[in-house]
Order: C-alpha cells, then sequence, then structure tokens
C-alpha cells in the first residue's frame, strides 16, 4: 500500500488534534482511502518541548526542514497570522504538496494568491477550519453554489465570545473569568483580543464573501465591534427583559451589485434563530435563490471538531486525486 507523507506546522491545540484524530482513525483512513498516512515532520517555535508523547523525534523548528522530506504530499497548517504562514505555504504549494489550513488570518488576506498558485501547481486547498470550526459551512456553501445564488450570509462565527456571552448570561460569570475559561478549553486565539473585538469573526466573514460573491467589500469600510464593550449589567440588563446578546456578522450583495458587511452584538428575542444557539456553538445562514433559507449549527471552536474538518478536507482532496469520492 502507498504511503503519503504529511507534515503539521503548529502544534497547539489545532494541530495536536489532527495528530490524535491522525492516529486514532488510522485504520479506518487507510480502508477507506487506499493509503497509508504518516506524519514525518511537525513545525512548532521551541522544538525541545514534547507536547505529546513519542513525537520529539519529528518537531523541528525550520520548514527547510520540512520541505526536505522526501516525497511529502500533504501540509496541515495550524499556526498563527498571516506571516510565515502564507510563505511556508506558498513554499509547500510549489513544492506540489495539497495544503490543508485553518488559519484565518492568513487565508482571509492571501486565499486568492494561494488558491491561484494551488492551480497551477496542479494541487489542493482545503480550508474549511478556517469558519465556524467543526460547521461544514464552506463545503455546504460550495455545493449550493453550484446551482444557487447566495444573497446574504448572517451568523456566529466566533465560540469564544458566544460562550463568554452565555456564561455571563446563564452563569453570572463576568467576563475574565468566562474568557480565562475559553482560553483554557483551546477556543480563544493565541491572542484572545483577536476574539472579542470582533476580528476573529470579521476574516471568517471576508472569506465566506470571496466565496459567496467572488469579492470582498473594502476592509477599511466594514464596520466591526466586538464584545468586549458589554458590561455584566447589559448582560442582565437585556436577560431581565427576556433578551439575549448575540454576536453577529453578516455579509450581503446589494441591488446595485456593492457589497456591505458588519460584525457586531445584536439583541435577540426568543423568535430570533440565533436565540437558542448558545455555549461555543456557531450558526451561519444563508439567504439562497432556489433554496431559501438555510442554516448550519455546530461546534465553532475546539481542538477537535476543529482537527475533524481538516482530516475530512485530507480525505476529500485524497479521494479526488485518486478519481474517486471518499464515502463510509
Ligand atoms: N483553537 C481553535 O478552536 C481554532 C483555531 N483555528 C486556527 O488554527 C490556528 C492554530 O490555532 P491553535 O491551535 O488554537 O493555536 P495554538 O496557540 O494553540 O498553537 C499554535 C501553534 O503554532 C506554533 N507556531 C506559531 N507560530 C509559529 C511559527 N512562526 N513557526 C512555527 N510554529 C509556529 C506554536 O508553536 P509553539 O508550540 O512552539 O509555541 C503552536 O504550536 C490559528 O490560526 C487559529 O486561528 C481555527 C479554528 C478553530
Ligand atoms: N478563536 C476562534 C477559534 C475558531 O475559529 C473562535 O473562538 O471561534
Amino acid at each position: 500500500m502507498a504511503t503519503i507523507k504529511a507534515a503539521i506546522l503548529g502544534f497547539g491545540t489545532v494541530g495536536q488534534g489532527i495528530y490524535h484524530i491522525l492516529n486514532e482513525k488510522r485504520q479506518e483512513l487507510r480502508e477507506k482511502l487506499g493509503v497509508e498516512l504518516e506524519v514525518a515532520k511537525i513545525l512548532v517555535t521551541d522544538a525541545s518541548r514534547e507536547r505529546v508523547p513519542g513525537t520529539k523525534h519529528l518537531m523541528t523548528e525550520s520548514m527547510d526542514d520540512v520541505l526536505a522530506e522526501n516525497n511529502l504530499q500533504v501540509v496541515f497548517e495550524a499556526i498563527v497570522n498571516e506571516e510565515p504562514a502564507f510563505t511556508y505555504l506558498k513554499r509547500a504549494v510549489e513544492a506540489k504538496c495539497h495544503v490543508i489550513t485553518a488559519n484565518k488570518v492568513m487565508l482571509a488576506k492571501r486565499g486568492e494568491e494561494l488558491e491561484a498558485l494551488a492551480k497551477v501547481n496542479g494541487v489542493f486547498v482545503g480550508f474549511e477550519a478556517t469558519v465556524a470550526g467543526g460547521v461544514p459551512i464552506i463545503k455546504t456553501m460550495k455545493n449550493i453554489l453550484l446551482v444557487n445564488e447566495v444573497s446574504c450570509v448572517q451568523g456566529i462565527l466566533n465560540g469564544t465570545t458566544n460562550y463568554i456571552l452565555t456564561k455571563m448570561r446563564a452563569e453570572g460569570w463576568s467576563f475574565e473569568q468566562a474568557l480565562r475559561e475559553a482560553q483554557q478549553l483551546g477556543y480563544a486565539e493565541a491572542d484572545p483580543f483577536n476574539d472579542v473585538s470582533g476580528q476573529d469573526a470579521f476574516k471568517k466573514l471576508m472569506i465566506l464573501s470571496s466565496l459567496a460573491f467572488g469579492e470582498q467589500p473594502n476592509w477599511a469600510e466594514v464596520e466591526v465591534i466586538g464584545i468586549d464593550t458589554i458590561s455584566s449589567e447589559q448582560v442582565a440588563e437585556a436577560t431581565a427583559q427576556g433578551l439575549r446578546y448575540r454576536h453577529v456578522a453578516e455579509v450581503e450583495k446589494l441591488e446595485d451589485g456593492t457589497i456591505h458587511a458588519k460584525v457586531a452584538p445584536l439583541l435577540v428575542n426568543n423568535e430570533h434563530p440565533l436565540y437558542p444557539v448558545d455555549d461555543v456553538f456557531n450558526a451561519v445562514t444563508m439567504e439562497t435563490n432556489y433554496i431559501g433559507t438555510l442554516s448550519v449549527i455546530g461546534p465553532g471552536a475546539g481542538m477537535y471538531p476543529t482537527a475533524s474538518v481538516m482530516v475530512e478536507d485530507y480525505a476529500e482532496i485524497i479521494g479526488k486525486r485518486a478519481g474517486f469520492t471518499v464515502t463510509i
């Protein structure tokens, strides 16, 4: 049986999740895909620290070392920020590797460039994990767009902020306490300012805009308001009135063809579809011309939901490459 060699860039919450799932599902993946997968290298900033027992020999701090691996075919990327992630993935694509990323900061800005480069090099870019964690919004939207036009996308795109708002309301926790817990659970970004300021939801919204409309609005013109201005008193007051705070991202194509986007907290009553969406859950609603209104809901962050969709991307890419659809 042929062996596919893979590298994992970043070995924090998401990177470790990928490693665990690949190990736990090794045999099933081998049976479904007809190939063996071997994790050959793991890139981190500090290779002296063994995060998972038995992985020290795979660790490196050098992308040159990763790309020097003979016959490397797949690169999973779970590091942070636009650079050096984009440069690493560009080099991987030029070396004819398929790339699968969770990095929405990089993809929102450089996704089109990366996909164009991948096309030229005959490889695929998997990016399901960049938006809404374990919610399969990218593949759902790609399918819908085969037939439909999407006019508007709205939803909760950040798990950390929804978790914080839920805990402040339902448990009476302070903002700080809820954020600390979200960090411990692996939901928050390395710099959680990106979550609470709305920047993380904004980057995800821009990825959805590219997919739905083939373009993004001018970033400077998008109003982005986080949840860091909402006090415990405001949450309690809303609850007393039967209302809940939700952090909502929305992008729509107007009749004149312009794209309008906004990220901001919204007070909703019990008739609003986002009212029951609690905890780390995300929800995305699309308005389409043939299907009508469609929503997908699920865990928006965390080790296993995120890593799962990345391994699903891997299975889909390997299947496509071999000319078949992977089925259960
Ligand atoms: N956590 C989640 O629920 C989700 C996260 N994501 C995205 O996935 C990515 C990873 O997130 P997460 O796992 O939570 O983050 P972590 O902070 O837990 O892990 C980041 C990892 O990347 C490594 N790293 C960072 N910069 C570099 C670099 N320049 N070179 C080599 N390695 C580097 C770190 O190395 P070291 O260990 O040495 O510090 C660490 O292992 C981010 O882009 C995030 O936005 C997407 C969906 C959900
Ligand atoms: N920090 C992000 C992680 C997933 O993208 C979030 O909380 O949604």
